[in-house]
Parts: C-alpha cells; sequence; structure tokens
C-alpha cells in the first residue's frame, strides 16, 4: 500500500516547490502533482512545508562524563529529537580505555537496542589510541561506521597528543574512514584551569575564561595542517568562534578537504551567560565554550558561504538539579555540554530563516541534506527527493510555539532557550514513511528505530 503527502510545499536543499510525495515500502518512489491514487492512505499536507526529517551528526546519548552519565538515552533523546523534527542521527560511541573499538560499539549498540524510535548510526571516539587500536580503524566500514572521533582536549580522559591524531588521520584516510576532531589545546586550558582553582576563582564564568578562543583557534588549525599535510579528511565539530574559522577557510581555500560544524547554541550565548545569578550559568557549560555576539554573526557568516556546512547539536544534556551541580564551588568538576536536540530545527528556523539570516533551503541543507551526504547517508537520507527514505516532517510554518523545559520531551530539566518564543514548527514526522509524531503525539513503538550502516 501506497502513503501519498498531498498538496504540500516540498523543500529541498535546492528548491522550494508544490508537489506531492509518494512512498512505498518505506522509501520515496515519487515527487510531482496528482499523485494520489485509489487505495493509497493520503495525508493532507494542505499550508504545509514537506521538509526532509533532521539528521543530527553530534549527539551523546547515555554517555558516561564527569563520573556521570548524559541524562537523555535512546528513548527519551529519541522521543525529544522526533518531537523536534529529527528522524536520524550519529552518536558518539566513546571507547574506554583498554577496551577495543569493536567492543566499545557493541556497548553503544547495547544502549540503542529496544529503546530506539529514530534512526541511529555512530562514530567511534578513539580515545586509548594503542597501535592495535589504530589498527583496528581500518575495519570499522564493515560494521557501518565510517567516522572516528579524536579529542585534542579533556587530559586524563579523552584527549589523545598529536602523534596520535596523526597516525589515526593516516590510516582513516587509507580506509575511507572520515576524522572529527574536538579542536581545543587541552594542555594549555588544564594550567589556565589550575591557576584558576588556585585563586579561588571556582564559579561557573571561570569555565569560559579558561579555555579562550585562541586555544581554539591554534588546536584547530594544527589539526587541520596535520590534515592537509596528509591529505587526509577532517571535520571540526562544534566550531565557536571567529578565529577557529580564520584557520578552516586558511586550509579550505587551498582545497584541503577539511570540513566542519558548527552548534545550534554558539549562534545564540555568549560567555555572559556563564555568570548568571547563584549557579545558574552551570547550564550554559560546554566545551568550546561560548564566546561574544560577534561570533555569532561570523557564524552565521561561514554558513552562508559554506565554510560551515553542518549545524548539529552537541546535544550532551546533564540535569541541572542533579548533575550540573556536582561542580558547585569547583567549575572544574561542572559536567559539560547542554541540551539541544528537541530545539535545534525550530530555533535554527526561526532565527535564521525567519530572522533573514539563512534560506528555506539553505535550512534544509545545514539540517538535513549536507550531514546526511557527509556522513555516509547520502540519497538515504537527509532529502526529498526519490529513493530517499521517506523520512520527512511537515511544517507549519505560521504556528507559534513558546520554548519551555516544561511543555519539552526529554529527560533535562531545563531549556537554554526557555520563554524563547518560534513562528515555525513540525506538527507531523514520518520515519521511513510511518507517522511517528503527530500534533505532538508519540505514535512510534520503542525499537522500531533502525541502526544506520553508512558508507564510506
Ligand atoms: N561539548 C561538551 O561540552 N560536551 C560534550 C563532549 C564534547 O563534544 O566535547
Ligand atoms: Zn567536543
Ligand atoms: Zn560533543
Amino acid at each position: 500500500m501506497s502513503t501519498v503527502i498531498a498538496n504540500g510545499t516540498v523543500v529541498t536543499a535546492e528548491a522550494t516547490f508544490s508537489a506531492d510525495v509518494r512512498i512505498d515500502g518505506g522509501v520515496i518512489s515519487a515527487v510531482g502533482r496528482d499523485l494520489g491514487g485509489p487505495g493509497d492512505t493520503v495525508i493532507d499536507a494542505t499550508g504545509r512545508h514537506v521538509l526532509p526529517g533532521g539528521v543530527d551528526v553530534h549527539t551523546h546519548l547515555a554517555m558516561p562524563s564527569f563520573g556521570t552519565e548524559t541524562c537523555d538515552d535512546f528513548s527519551t533523546g529519541h522521543l525529544a529529537a522526533a518531537m523536534g523534527g529529527t528522524t536520524s542521527h550519529i552518536d558518539f560511541c566513546i571507547q574506554p580505555h583498554g577496551a577495543s573499538l569493536r567492543s566499545a560499539l557493541d556497548l553503544w549498540h547495547a544502549k540503542a537496542a529496544g529503546r530506539a524510535l529514530i534512526d541511529y548510526g555512530f562514530h567511534v571516539a578513539v580515545t586509548d589510541p594503542r597501535p592495535e587500536v589504530i589498527d583496528e580503524i581500518t575495519t570499522l566500514p564493515e560494521l557501518g561506521v565510517t567516522s572516528i572521533k579524536l579529542f585534542l582536549a579533556y587530559r586524563g580522559t579523552l584527549q589523545v597528543d598529536d602523534a596520535a591524531l596523526f597516525s589515526c588521520l593516516e590510516r582513516a584516510r587509507d580506509s575511507g574512514v572520515l576524522t572529527m576532531v574536538h579542536a581545543e589545546n587541552g594542555d594549555a586550558i588544564e594550567h589556565l584551569m589550575a591557576g584558576a582553582i588556585r585563586r579561588g576563582e571556582t564559579a561557573p564564568k571561570y569555565h569560559a575564561l579558561t579555555r579562550p578562543p585562541q586555544l581554539e583557534s591554534e588546536a584547530t588549525g594544527r589539526a587541520a595542517a596535520l590534515a592537509e599535510v596528509l591529505g587526509a579528511p577532517l571535520y571540526v565539530v562544534h566550531v565557536s568562534c571567529r578565529g577557529a574559522l580564520e584557520r578552516i577557510r586558511d586550509v579550505q581555500s587551498r582545497g584541503a578537504p577539511v570540513t566542519a560544524e558548527t552548534c545550534t547554541h554558539y549562534l545564540f550565548f555568549t560567555k555572559d551567560d556563564l555568570d548568571r545569578d547563584g549557579f545558574e550559568g552551570a547550564k550554559w557549560v560546554c566545551s568550546p565554550p561560548f564566546r561574544e555576539a560577534a561570533d555569532h554573526e561570523a557564524l552565521w557568516a561561514a554558513l552562508r558561504d559554506g565554510s560551515l556546512s553542518i549545524v548539529s547539536t552537541d546535544h550532551c544534556p546533564f540535569q541541572y538539579g542533579t548533575q550540573k551541580v556536582l561542580g558547585r564551588g569547583d567549575f572544574t568538576r561542572i559536567p559539560n555540554g547542554v541540551p539541544g536536540i528537541e530545539e535545534r530545527m525550530m530555533v535554527l528556523h526561526h532565527a535564521g530563516v525567519n530572522g533573514g539570516r539563512i534560506t528555506l533551503q539553505q535550512f534544509v541543507s545545514l539540517t538535513a541534506t549536507a550531514p546526511a551526504r557527509r556522513f555516509g547517508l547520502g540519497g538515504v537520507k537527509g532529502s526529498v527527493t526519490v529513493g530517499s527514505d521517506a523520512d520527512l516532517v511537515l511544517w507549519d510554518l505560521t504556528r507559534d510555539h513558546t520554548i519551555t523545559a516544561a511543555t519539552n520531551h526529554g529527560a533535562i530539566d531545563y531549556s537554554l532557550y526557555e520563554g524563547m518564543h518560534v513562528r515555525g514548527v513540525p506538527v507531523t514526522t514520518l520515519r521511513r514513511g510511518e507517522v511517528i509524531v503527530d500534533g505532538g503525539r508519540l505514535i512510534a513503538a520503542p525499537g522500531t528505530g533502525q541502526f544506520l550502516q553508512r558508507r564510506t
């Protein structure tokens, strides 16, 4: 039996046009006029825009960190994602020290099993780059994993040195695997943090002050230079500042295969948000930290000119009431990370498209088409085109909504965007042709989200 989304306005990364979308076996089989026929299930999209479901390539669900674990698992995180119009994501599987990459992946598969509502893939974060672990990178594509991540910060837990970065970039290049990098100079940060604590500077705002933008720019330039020397593909995650953008543009101008993302929150907040009354600023603690208003404009410009091609969330939620408070009296113990998987599409659409900063096509590209293509899902996810999975979101561009943690759906007890008014919301979400959210009601059953085997 076929489903037809009738009378909507289809939006792709290239164009916006009136069309029906026909779905057979969970896949888009036609896009055109008057596609409905007898026996079809028809979903009337009159007055709605039909967008590809969001693809979020940077999330941390049920991730152990700072002595606790991110509060959204593959059940609550997926519920929040689906409610916000995101239909697939790629989560970071973190290699425990001493473990193989394969066993780390097994751990993450177990976290998702029986819970998933949307489709999901994994990147592997290599944290213990022993020679045999670097050798294992070549085996990842056969497991459906075609990207690894290296952290240049978080000394003692996640950080790797330049020798490991160089070896991994080389091995990944030879295996068709994309290397992602968290670019901050972890050694300099440790030094600055220790000095702040010695001086009794313990409040959340010192998180931002001990991670200055120069240390992100330096690490970005270093990673980009190593990738350029090797001709290895590199993806810089969560770019937050002008200096890092300059380093990325520099290597891109010479044709180096370096791409980059920013995350939603870096377009909205500044380091002053960490200096809110009492301990409230802890809600805004993430790495890299928030910068200046001028960085927002630089990031928007980079999204327009393509030097940044993706907006992801870095959804890494820790409850304020029970988890962020672990760092009361010592900012270095505040779990790093902020939530955003439910808000990404709405706030980016509102500030970006309604705000006149990007077009609706650019919005689709940044949130769905480009991330799918970059991470081995092109032609499968992220586009309203024939042959792609029917992951679709029907948007009402005229509907108003006020964001508040009380009506959000994840396990997190706050929203960075609390009280923000947006116009334009997802009203119906389909995953592989099946309606999973309609009018704010979840319809999908736990365990129906599928693992995404990605291509190199
Ligand atoms: N971003 C952040 O503060 N936490 C999540 C881990 C990471 O991406 O660095
Ligand atoms: Zn990071
Ligand atoms: Zn992250």
